[in-house]
């Protein structure tokens, strides 16, 4: 969908939420009746000076971790909760599915239930006659209709509710992690519907943990954490930076955005020595990065003249030999790790042996993967994943998963992990991500991870429907009538 520019279906500018928690029920009390305005509660801030935009046309994803605030912005966007200071403008017919229930009377019937919503939002009884059977149709829910909705199971109500928000032709659809409950069919046809209008320019903004509906259906992502803003961006991208969070990075990810920022603020500006000062602190968080600054600050060097692909006549000696001179590499890849371990270099090789990006579908080939240990580890675990363009995990596998009999390393010692395997993807782009990881005390552990560090492209002279290749052995027989 092509989006129009400039123009906003919702604008969040500097929005806040408090809400005053008391330690005991009677301390509400007390302090509503004290003469001297004494204050019993503590502020809690469910949102703190949040901004952001959805264009007409864009469907935007909010994620983060449980109690990031992402309903109370949407209560905010759809005016059933007021925020304690900022503004929420909205340009657009809005219909929400928030939480299950929200909006619905439960004494009423179903039937009563979509008049009503069709009501408040500005339809007419006449209007809604026209709209009822396609409601019905959807939400399949047969004679329950005409029961209160009191008296429904969790998937009819979302059927119900679903079928109402997405059958009134709202300008904006706001859609709060509703999808989640229902069957499976029911759930890939709201998918369907949504995608529909989707496509007829209607503006949507979702709340999700479906990381995978997040990278299929939006085309921006907006990633909260404790009520603050952390970022927006591509949905793959941000995905990325959401897991980051859930590995214990926050700290690091906000270094690394905050050098990006200052980064791409002297670029726009670039003054002589300041330009590179903002650069080099871009890259410092950046690949194959050591430990310390200074070491982080010569490797970002050797780093840059081996992404320059200026050969191993200009290379640093210690990147001589390296398979990673022989691939494309991602200048925009992600990396973080507590660099305990240390992926120095990697490889594609197809069955020819050749070190290559450019793979043959229904070939063999290996991912190598080359470690360095920097601590004592008593059972890392080596990891690749494979992405679409969209972010979309395709496949991936680990050294535990598959059973490898891996050993506990010491400060200094080295892996090469191979992982060999048929290339089934159908022909297309991909995107490659490995790590070392482990379990310390029941905790994930990431020593080093490098997400979408090269890229996969996969030749077919062969093609069949969808992602992969089932390799199906056909087996046609003809049979004549007349025999
Ligand atoms: N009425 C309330 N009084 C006090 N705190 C509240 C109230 N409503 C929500 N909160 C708090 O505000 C924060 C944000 O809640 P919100 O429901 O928006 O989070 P969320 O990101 O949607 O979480 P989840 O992913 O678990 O649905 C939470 O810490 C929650 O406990």
């Amino acid at each position: 969908m092509e989006v129009r520019e400039q123009e906003n279906a919702i604008s969040v500018r500097d929005v806040t939420k408090v809400y005053r928690l008391y330690d005991k029920p009677v301390d509400r009390l007390k302090e509503s009746v004290s003469f001297s305005h004494k204050n019993y509660h503590r502020d809690f801030y469910a949102l703190s000076g949040l901004s952001f935009e959805v264009k007409k046309g864009e469907t935007v994803g909010i994620i983060g971790t449980n109690g990031s605030g992402k309903s109370t912005i949407l209560k905010i966007i759809t005016g059933v909760l007021t925020p304690t200071t900022g503004q929420v403008d909205v340009n657009g017919k809005i219909s929400a599915l928030l939480e299950l229930g929200a909006g619905f009377n439960m004494d009423y019937t179903g039937i009563e239930n979509i008049y009503m919503n069709g009501t408040m939002m500005g339809y007419t009884r006449k209007e809604m006659d026209a709209k009822l059977q396609d409601i019905l149709e959807f939400a399949e829910i047969g004679d329950f209709v005409h029961q209160p909705v009191k008296t429904y199971s969790s998937g009819m109500f979302v059927r119900l509710a679903f079928a109402l928000a997405i059958n009134v032709d709202p300008e904006i659809l706001i859609v709060d992690e509703a999808l989640s409950v229902g069957d499976v069919f029911f759930q890939s046809k709201c998918y369907r519907r949504m995608e529909e209008i989707r496509k007829k320019g209607t503006t949507i903004l979702m709340v999700t943990h479906d990381m995978g509906s997040i990278i299929k259906y939006c085309d921006r992502v907006v990633l909260l954490h404790k009520g603050e803003f952390i970022a927006q961006g591509p949905a793959g991208r941000v995905v990325d930076m959401y897991k980051k969070i859930l590995a214990g990075k926050l700290e690091d990810l906000k270094a690394e955005l905050e050098a990006q920022r200052t980064a791409a603020v002297s670029e726009a500006a670039p003054s002589g020595e300041n330009a590179d000062a903002g650069r080099s602190g871009g890259l410092l968080s950046d690949f194959f990065g050591g430990m310390d600054v200074d070491s982080l600050v010569a490797d970002q060097v050797a780093k840059k003249e081996f992404l320059s692909g200026d050969g191993a006549g200009s290379a640093p000696a210690a990147y001589k030999g390296l398979m990673r001179d022989q691939l494309t590499i991602n200048a925009d890849r992600t990396e973080y790790g507590d660099g305990r371990a240390e992926i120095y270099d990697l490889g594609l090789i197809d069955a020819r042996g050749n070190i290559t990006n450019l793979l043959l579908k229904g070939e063999e080939f290996t991912i190598r993967e080359c470690i360095r240990f920097h601590a004592d580890i008593p059972a890392p675990i080596f990891t690749y994943t494979i992405k679409d363009k969209k972010g979309t995990e395709l496949t991936g596998t680990n050294t535990m998963f598959e059973g490898a009999d891996i050993k506990p390393v010491k400060n200094g010692d080295e892996y090469v992990v191979e992982f060999t395997q048929k290339m089934t993807l159908q022909g297309g782009e991909y995107l490659l991500s490995m790590s070392c990881t482990g379990f310390e005390a029941g905790e994930h552990v990431v020593y080093h991870r490098l997400y979408d560090v090269t890229n996969l492209t996969v030749i077919s002279n062969k093609n069949t429907v969808g992602v992969y290749d089932m390799e199906s052995q056909v087996k046609a027989e003809k049979r004549n009538t007349d025999e």
